[in-house]
């Protein structure tokens, strides 16, 4: 383990019902001996797959008067990491917070949150889409989804089988934009498989890890995985480790939440999964 609590600002919002963004990513990383210092991004009253009238409240405005008054405090983190956005300017102001605290070398982690299954999300517009290249650039590590990879390469989606020279050429073109490492999730696969794969420039390596596909779409799953991730590089773990990790505690939440049949868009049970995150930090 660490000898030093790593710290992490977390650059997400609150969606207050449905086990997603900072829900699960703020006891994920306490689980991970990872003090969490979440910087909100935008306060919804559910997330936006499978609800209707979502009350939501932008925090653009508010954010540079928080990370101002940590610069004051001189604050430093050991790792940014940041996910879903909620407007064109708050992606700037995300890059200029990254710009602020960059001086203690955090781990910048990117996940470029977009959309799913093919489609955007419905508040992402095609200009977000252009800002979102701009701070992946900055990122050191990025796990956009399969489909919001095509959305950075400007590639179609094609839901049947991707090619796998394809994917590892796609994997070294996000990381042409600056990442030194890039995880696309959410590869669907032949053989009732979802796969990871990764390359890492530094060491101009190629990952790939896979699970067993568990029926069922359930929402949070890439904040679950990106968090597990980012906790286990902080603690030390290799890239493939923690990958692995990652992999193995989404498809351990989803089998337990299936089990149970609880609604999927309520999210997947964490609670009766944090136990074994726990004990295997
Ligand atoms: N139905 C599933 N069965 C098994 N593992 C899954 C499933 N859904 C997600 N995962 C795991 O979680 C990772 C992240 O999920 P993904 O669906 O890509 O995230 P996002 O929510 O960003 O689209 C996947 O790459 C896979 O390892
Ligand atoms: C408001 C909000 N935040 C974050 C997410 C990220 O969820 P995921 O981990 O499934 O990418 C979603 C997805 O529905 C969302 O609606």
């Amino acid at each position: 383990m660490n000898p030093k609590v790593p710290r992490v600002a977390a650059v997400h919002d609150i969606s207050c019902f449905g086990r997603c963004s900072l829900t699960v990513i703020m006891p994920i990383l306490s689980c991970l001996g990872i003090q969490v210092c979440p910087l909100p991004t935008a306060i919804l009253s559910t997330h936006l797959g499978g609800f209707k009238n979502v009350a939501f409240c932008d925090f653009t405005d508010r954010m540079p008067e928080f990370f101002h008054h940590w610069q004051q405090e001189g604050l430093a983190f050991d790792c940014i990491y940041s996910g879903f956005l909620a407007s064109e300017e708050q992606i700037d102001v995300v890059s200029r917070f990254i710009d602020m605290f960059a001086g203690n070398n955090p781990l910048v982690l990117v996940d470029p949150v977009m959309g799913d299954e093919g489609k955007l999300y419905s508040v992402y517009t095609p200009k977000m889409q252009a800002h979102m290249q701009t701070l992946v650039r900055k990122a050191d590590i990025i796990t956009p989804n399969y489909t919001e990879a095509c959305f950075l390469l400007g590639e179609r989606y094609q839901d049947d089988r991707p090619d796998v020279d394809k994917l590892k050429q796609w994997l070294v073109r996000l990381a042409d934009f600056g990442p030194a490492k890039v995880v696309m999730t959410g590869i669907p696969f032949v053989g009732e498989k979802i796969a990871n794969m990764a390359y890492d420039r530094l060491e101009h390596s190629f990952y790939e890890v896979s699970s067993e596909y568990i029926r069922g779409q359930y929402p949070g799953t890439g904040d679950v995985f990106a968090s597990v991730l980012a906790g286990s590089l902080l603690n030390g773990f290799s890239l493939p480790a923690a990958m692995k990790r990652a992999a193995d505690f989404v498809a351990l939440g989803i089998r337990t939440t299936f089990a149970a049949g609880t609604p999927a868009r309520e999210g997947i049970l964490l609670e009766r999964a944090l136990p074994w995150l726990c004990r295997n930090i």
